[in-house]
């Protein structure tokens, strides 16, 4: 289990990016967090993993206080919270499944890692990920090659491979077509499931949030507005985080 306790951060003094956030997320849960342009969703992922120093509050993963831990429990702790990107950040010269490899390297010395040395193991692993992202007769081909939809699948398998208990994905479909975006999440919500890990994605799409996630946490000036099962969304939660006129434009 995901607990966040207070979390709370400030970019500049008597300027709060977030204020007093708490929530709960259980394994086998995807959780859509959503909220207009600069609200602090972005804010929430970096500390989930403390790429950013937050400045107050609990981060609690199945116990453990992530915000407590040193440099060399920083390490670990992050093969365990998997990141997935708008912008893929795959290395496109190289192929599908040497891009899905790169997900073991948290487990690695430098040196290994950079002369590529990975085991049988690792690799039949990361073939067996992508038949279950649906590429695997893509292993081969340079990520170049592949369509916004292939790449993210791509990257959900390098994420997946490092063993995650939970998996960040900041904004994962803004850059796709509204089909590989439907496919994205469907895939996301299945391999939750399947794995039994915590997934949160933010996202701007309030429909497709609705549609695949869980639990939907609303974000509104650093302020947590909203924490419900996605059912639950009403027109009047959504205009409450984004404004009236934005609510038919959005659920749409
Ligand atoms: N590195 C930074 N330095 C100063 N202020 C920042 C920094 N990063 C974010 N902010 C500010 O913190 C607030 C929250 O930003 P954040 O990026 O978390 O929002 P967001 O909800 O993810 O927005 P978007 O949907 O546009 O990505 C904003 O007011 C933003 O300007």
């Amino acid at each position: 289990m995901l607990e966040v306790k207070n979390l709370a951060k400030s970019y500049q003094k008597d300027k709060p990016a977030l204020t007093d956030i708490s929530f709960k997320v259980d394994s086998g849960k995807f959780v859509a967090i959503i909220g207009p342009s600069g609200a602090g969703k972005t804010t929430i992922l970096r500390s989930l993993n403390q790429l950013i120093k937050d400045d107050d509050g609990q981060i609690l993963l199945d116990g453990e206080d992530i915000r407590a831990a040193n440099k060399a429990e920083l390490r670990k702790l992050r093969r365990q919270i998997g990141m997935i990107f708008q912008n893929y950040n795959l290395v496109e010269r190289l192929t599908v499944i040497e891009n899905v490899l790169h997900g073991r390297l948290g487990y690695k010395s430098t040196i290994s890692g950079m002369i590529g040395r990975y085991t049988e193991e690792e690799k039949r692993e990361a073939l067996e990920l992508l038949d279950k992202v649906g590429l695997s007769e893509f292993a081969l081909q340079r990520c170049s090659e592949l369509s916004g939809g292939q790449k993210q699948r791509v990257g959900i398998a390098r994420a997946l491979i490092q063993h995650p208990k939970v998996i960040l994905c900041d904004e994962p479909i803004a850059s796709l077509d509204p089909a590989s975006a439907q496919n994205v999440m469907k895939l996301l919500k299945d391999l939750t499931v399947e794995f039994n890990i915590i997934c949160i994605a933010n996202l701007h799409q309030i429909g497709l949030a609705k549609e695949h996630a869980d639990q939907i946490i609303g974000i509104r000036k650093g302020q947590m507005v909203y924490n419900d099962v996605s059912e639950n969304l009403s027109e009047d939660a959504i205009a409450d985080l984004y404004g009236t006129a934005a609510v038919k434009e959005l659920v749409e």
